[in-house]
C-alpha cells in the first residue's frame, strides 16, 4: 500500500514509523488463509471438550451442587443485565438497528434465565420447572441475534421514537409471558419436559448456525462482527452440549461454561463498541481504517485544491502545478504555455441579473472550457472572473489556437442563467509561453496578463498572443 504524501508528511512530523510497504501476494494469501483457519479453530475449540466428555465421561459422575449453580446463574444474570444496559447505551447513541435487537437479546436472556437460578432448589421436585428456563432463554437470545443480523448495515433509526412506541415495554411483557409459559408447561407430566426442552435446544442450535451462515454469506468480517460470529459459534456448541447432557453431569456444566465463554466474547465486543463508535458496523479493522484514512486524505487534498464555486483548480493549486510543470518542461525540453482569461463586462452581468446569475455564468464558463481543453490541460480560477489555463506540451502557436477556440466557444454560447433574456458572455485571453516570454512562472504570468489587457483595450472578445491579435 502506498503511503500518501500527506500521510507520509504527518508520519514524518510526528516521528512515526511509516506504514511498511506491501508484502508479496503469495505471503499475503498464505497469512490470510492461516488467519481464517485460526478463526475457525478458535470458534470450534469447545467442541473438543464436548466430544471428549461425550465419549469418556462416566454416566454416574455428576456434580449436583445447588449453591454453586445459584451463584453461577446469579453472576450470569447480573453480567447479562449489565451488558444489556451497555448495549442499550450504544443503541441510544448510534441508533444502529442491529443494536436494538442485540439489546433485546440480552434483555430476553436476562429475564428468562433468572428464574433458572432462582428455582434451583426445586430441581428435586419438578425438574422441568428448574431446567426449561435455560433453553427458552437461549432460544430467545439467539433468535434476537439472528434477527439483529438481518438489520445489520441498515440506516440509523431514532431510538427515542422506538422507545415512545412502547417497543421495550411490549417485549418485556412478551418475555414475562414466556416465563409464565415455561412454568405452565412444567406442570405437564414429567415425561413431557424433555419434549419441551430438547426441541428448543435444537432450535437454538439451528438458529445460531443460520446466523453464522448469514455472516459468511454476507462476508461481514469487521473486527466486532468476527467476535459476534465466534460468540454465535460458542452459543451453537453450548446448545449442542445441553442437548447431549443430563442435568448435573459434566457435559451439563461444560455446556454452561461454553455458553459463558460465548457471552464474555460477545460482551467484549459490546464494550469495544461502547468505547469507540457505539455502532458495531462502524468499528473498522486496521486495514480498512488505513484505506478509509487514505480516501479521506485524497478527498481533503482534492477539496483543498479546488475552487468550490466552479470546480476549477484554485489559485494556490494552479501555481503549485505551474511550478511542477515548468520544471518538467525544462527537464524534458518540451514547450509549455499559459492562457490568462478574463470574462468581459462581468460586472454588468452581476448588476443586471444578480450575483447568483453571475455565479452560474462562472460555472458555465468552466464547463464550456473543459469541452475545449485536453485532460492534461489545467484550468484554474485565479481571481473573481479571472481564469488561467496551463497547456503542457504546447508552444505559443498551438496555445493561441486553443485560446481562439475557447473564445469562440464563449462567444457562440447563449446562456440561460436565471435571466429573462438569454445572455452572451465573452472572454478576453492573453497567451504567453515559457522560454520566449520568461523563465519563471511569475514572468510568464505577467506576459500573459499584459496581452490580456491589450485584448481588453482592443475591444474585448479577442485573443492576443506573442504575435499580436490572433
Ligand atoms: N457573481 C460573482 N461575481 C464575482 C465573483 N468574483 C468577482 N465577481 C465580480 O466580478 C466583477 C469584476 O468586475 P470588473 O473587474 O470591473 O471587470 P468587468 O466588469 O468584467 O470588466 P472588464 O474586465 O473590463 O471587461 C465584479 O463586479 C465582482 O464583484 C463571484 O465569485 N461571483
Amino acid at each position: 500500500m502506498k503511503l500518501t504524501d500527506s500521510a507520509q508528511a504527518a508520519a514524518d512530523s510526528a516521528h512515526l514509523q511509516p506504514i511498511p510497504p506491501p508484502v508479496d501476494r503469495g505471503a499475503l494469501r498464505l497469512t490470510r488463509s492461516y488467519e481464517a483457519l485460526l478463526r475457525v479453530l478458535f470458534g470450534l475449540t469447545p467442541l473438543v471438550g464436548i466430544v471428549y466428555l461425550q465419549l469418556f465421561q462416566s454416566p454416574t459422575l455428576t456434580f449436583e451442587h445447588h449453591l454453586a449453580h445459584e451463584l453461577a446463574i446469579a453472576a450470569a444474570t447480573g453480567v447479562s443485565a449489565f451488558v444489556c444496559w451497555v448495549t442499550w447505551r450504544c443503541y441510544l447513541s448510534s441508533g444502529e438497528p442491529f443494536l436494538r435487537w442485540l439489546t433485546l437479546g440480552f434483555l430476553g436472556f436476562t429475564l428468562i434465565y433468572a428464574p433458572h437460578g432462582l428455582l434451583t432448589r426445586l430441581a428435586d421436585h419438578n425438574l422441568s420447572l428448574f431446567l426449561n428456563f435455560g433453553p427458552s432463554s437461549r432460544l430467545v437470545m439467539v433468535a434476537c441475534l439472528l434477527y439483529g443480523l438481518l438489520q445489520y448495515g441498515k440506516p440509523a433509526e431514532r431510538p427515542a421514537e422506538i422507545q415512545a412506541s412502547g417497543f421495550w415495554r411490549r417485549w418485556i411483557a412478551v418475555f414475562v409471558l414466556i416465563d409464565l409459559l415455561v412454568i405452565a408447561t412444567a406442570m405437564l407430566p414429567a415425561s413431557a419436559g424433555q419434549w419441551i426442552r430438547l426441541p428448543q435446544e435444537a432450535a437454538a442450535l439451528a438458529l445460531a448456525l443460520a446466523a453464522i451462515a448469514l455472516m459468511l454469506w454476507r462476508r461481514i468480517d469487521s473486527p466486532l462482527m468476527t467476535i459476534y460470529t465466534i460468540a454465535l459459534a460458542f452459543f451453537a456448541q453450548s446448545s449442542l452440549a445441553f442437548f447431549l447432557a443430563r442435568p448435573w453431569n459434566h457435559q451439563w456444566w461444560m455446556a454452561h461454561t461454553v455458553f459463558a465463554a460465548g457471552f464474555f466474547v460477545l460482551s467484549f465486543g459490546v464494550t469495544r463498541a461502547f468505547h469507540t463508535t457505539r455502532a458495531f458496523s462502524l468499528v473498522y479493522g486496521q486495514e480498512e481504517m488505513i484505506r478509509r484514512l487514505e480516501e479521506a486524505n485524497a478527498q481533503l487534498r482534492r477539496l483543498a485544491a479546488t475552487d468550490s464555486l466552479t470546480g476549477a483548480s484554485n489559485r494556490r493549486h494552479f501555481m503549485e502545478r505551474l511550478a511542477i510543470e515548468w520544471e518538467r518542461a525544462r527537464r524534458e525540453g518540451i514547450p509549455l504555455s499559459l492562457l490568462a482569461i478574463d470574462l468581459d463586462h462581468f460586472k454588468d452581468v452581476n448588476d443586471e441579473h444578480g450575483h447568483q446569475a453571475g455565479d452560474e455564468v462562472l460555472r458555465r464558463f468552466v464547463a464550456e472550457a473543459r469541452t475545449v481543453l485536453r485532460p492534461a490541460d489545467l484550468l484554474g480560477r485565479t481571481g473573481g472572473e479571472e481564469f488561467a489555463v496551463l497547456l503542457p506540451d504546447s508552444d505559443a502557436e498551438r496555445a493561441t489556437a486553443v485560446a481562439e477556440r475557447l473564445r469562440a466557444r464563449m462567444a457562440d454560447t447563449v446562456q440561460k442563467v436565471r435571466t429573462e433574456k438569454p445572455l452572451r458572455v465573452t472572454a478576453s485571453i492573453g497567451v504567453a509561453s515559457f522560454g520566449p516570454d520568461g523563465e519563471s512562472g511569475d514572468k510568464v504570468f505577467r506576459a500573459a496578463d499584459k496581452r490580456l489587457y491589450k485584448a481588453k483595450n482592443q475591444g474585448r472578445n479577442r485573443v492576443v498572443g506573442p504575435d499580436g491579435p490572433a
